[in-house]
């Protein structure tokens, strides 16, 4: 087992560090941030992500995770030190390699140990690991050696843990086998398939892969669009697609379009990426624009219907980019009520767990709600952003009971067509027939 060091403690750094520690490796995580570590040292995740905080305090209690500040404690006898701080986009759409470097320095001015090897697992443009290299090597306090691997990861927000333990595969990239085998060595107890390839290959899978499930949405939801003109069902049409093998059923769900920490900036920067090697990705570019037109969709459709929204009452149920997370990072929802609120329309919101973080990207041109019948209550329009289990499982006869006229406009098919025709709704959802009622709006 190895004596592990993991940078940042955001979705990606702290998982990782839990997992691992929970397949025996003793871990210290280090952060920056003060409050976040006085947290995590107590056993609480500052993040939503179901089971963190579980196996946070088992392997705490056990004695193999460790929290801090001092990057220095954390490397004293680091083995291995995985690199896991954020890469924002910048304004232009490319990476911001910030804090990789910032990290790289900690390292250089840290590390005692002859041999270690600094795992980058920040999604990062082709060529950073070699960066990281030479940042580390030109901060260097002593003559040390060390080796770079790049270690791109795929786990999803919300199902973080099950998703580190369930992995398709683990992508290992590295120039010697020597750093090669011992991180293979490393996560050789989550018993998933490893592929080892070069470095500019593994950095280049995670902007592959990312910009291909991205490109899958993009595509079902044109398929969506063009279904809602021809009378076609898109739900029956992604199943039927998915039942090919070579296409597979999964991110075939229409919708308003994907959002989150990474799709959305990682497509920029592969387009960015493509540019600084005069390729001009013209699929990319028009997934992303296919994205930013499906973001407003909801929006859309309630002024094609109401002709004007000013005034109108609107509960937006569903906040966080997707189900059980808090992550509200480049959720569909910061547009869609920005959207609203320039239409006059008084929007009150409701999300399980997201408000807090809603509140401070959202900000307060919005109302917020603790429940979802508080959201709407006396409402004129529904619009149903994130696919919650509570929100997916409420009774229709809510929207009857609470709203002013019950309309719902639907961004992610929660209910089926047959349900929701027993009930005196007015209903829009994404590539699939209306259902009218004669719901008048007053
Ligand atoms: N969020 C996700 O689901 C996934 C993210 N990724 C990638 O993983 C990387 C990290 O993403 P998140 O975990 O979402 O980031 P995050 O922004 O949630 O967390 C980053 C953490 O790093 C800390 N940090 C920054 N500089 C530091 C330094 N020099 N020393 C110690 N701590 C430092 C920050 O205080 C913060 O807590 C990004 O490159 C992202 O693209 C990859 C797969 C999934
Ligand atoms: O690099 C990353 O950060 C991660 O990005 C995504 O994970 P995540 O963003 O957490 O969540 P997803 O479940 O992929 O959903 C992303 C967005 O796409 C949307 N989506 C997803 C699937 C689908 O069929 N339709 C659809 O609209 C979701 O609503 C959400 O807004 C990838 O799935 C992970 O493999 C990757 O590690």
């Amino acid at each position: 087992m190895k004596n592990i060091a993991v940078v940042g403690t955001g979705y990606v750094g702290l998982v990782t560090g839990v997992c691992l520690s929970d397949i025996g490796h003793d871990v210290t995580c280090v952060d920056i941030d003060e409050q976040k570590v006085e947290k995590m040292k107590k056993g609480i995740s500052p993040i939503y992500e179901p089971g963190l905080d579980e196996l946070m305090k088992k392997n705490i209690e056990n004695g193999r995770l460790h929290f801090t500040t001092s990057h220095k404690e954390a490397f004293k006898d680091a083995e291995v030190i995985y690199i896991a701080v954020g890469t924002p986009q910048k304004e232009d759409g490319s990476a911001d390699l910030r804090f990789v470097e910032q990290a790289a320095k900690d390292i250089a001015e840290n590390i005692e140990r002859d041999g270690v090897v600094v795992v980058t697992k920040s999604t990062v443009p082709v060529g950073t690991n070699y960066k990281v290299r030479n940042w580390i090597k030109s901060h260097l306090k002593k003559d040390i050696h060390f080796d770079v691997v790049s270690n791109p990861e795929f786990l999803r927000e919300g199902s973080a843990i099950y998703d580190t333990f369930h992995g398709d595969r683990i992508v290992i990239g590295a120039d010697n086998e020597r750093a090669a085998s011992i991180i293979e060595e490393v996560n050789k107890p989550f018993g998933i398939p490893i592929f080892k390839t070069d470095i500019h290959s593994a950095e280049m899978i995670k902007y592959a892969s990312n910009a291909f499930l991205a490109t899958k949405i993009s595509f079902i939801n044109e398929i969506a669009n063009i279904c809602e003109k021809v009378g076609a069902n898109v739900e029956d049409v992604a199943y039927g697609m998915g039942l090919d093998t070579r296409i597979g059923p999964q991110f075939l769900r229409a919708g308003i379009g994907y959002g989150g920490s990474c799709f959305p900036k990682d497509t920029k920067a592969l387009v960015q990426i493509a540019g600084n090697v005069d390729h001009k990705f013209d699929l990319l570019e028009s997934v992303i624009n296919v994205n930013n037109k499906q973001q407003v969709k909801l929006v859309e459709k309630a002024r094609n219907r109401f002709g004007s929204l000013q005034e109108k009452k609107v509960a937006l149920l569903g906040l966080a980019f997707k189900p059980n997370t808090d992550d509200m990072r480049e959720a569909a929802s910061i547009v869609i009520a920005k959207e609203l609120v320039k239409d006059g329309a008084f929007v009150v919101a409701y999300d399980p767990i997201a408000i807090e973080n809603a509140k401070r990207v959202i900000g307060d041109e919005i109302m917020y709600a603790n429940s979802i019948e508080e959201a709407l209550h006396d409402a004129d329009i529904a619009m149903i952003i994130t696919e919650w289990d509570e929100i997916k499982n409420l009774s229709l006869d809510t929207f009857v009971r609470c709203m002013k006229t019950p309309v719902v406009f639907d961004g992610r098919n929660c209910y089926s067509l047959e349900e929701v025709a027993k009930y005196n709704i007015e209903y829009h959802s994404i590539g699939r027939e209306s259902i009218l009622r004669n719901v008048v709006s007053i």
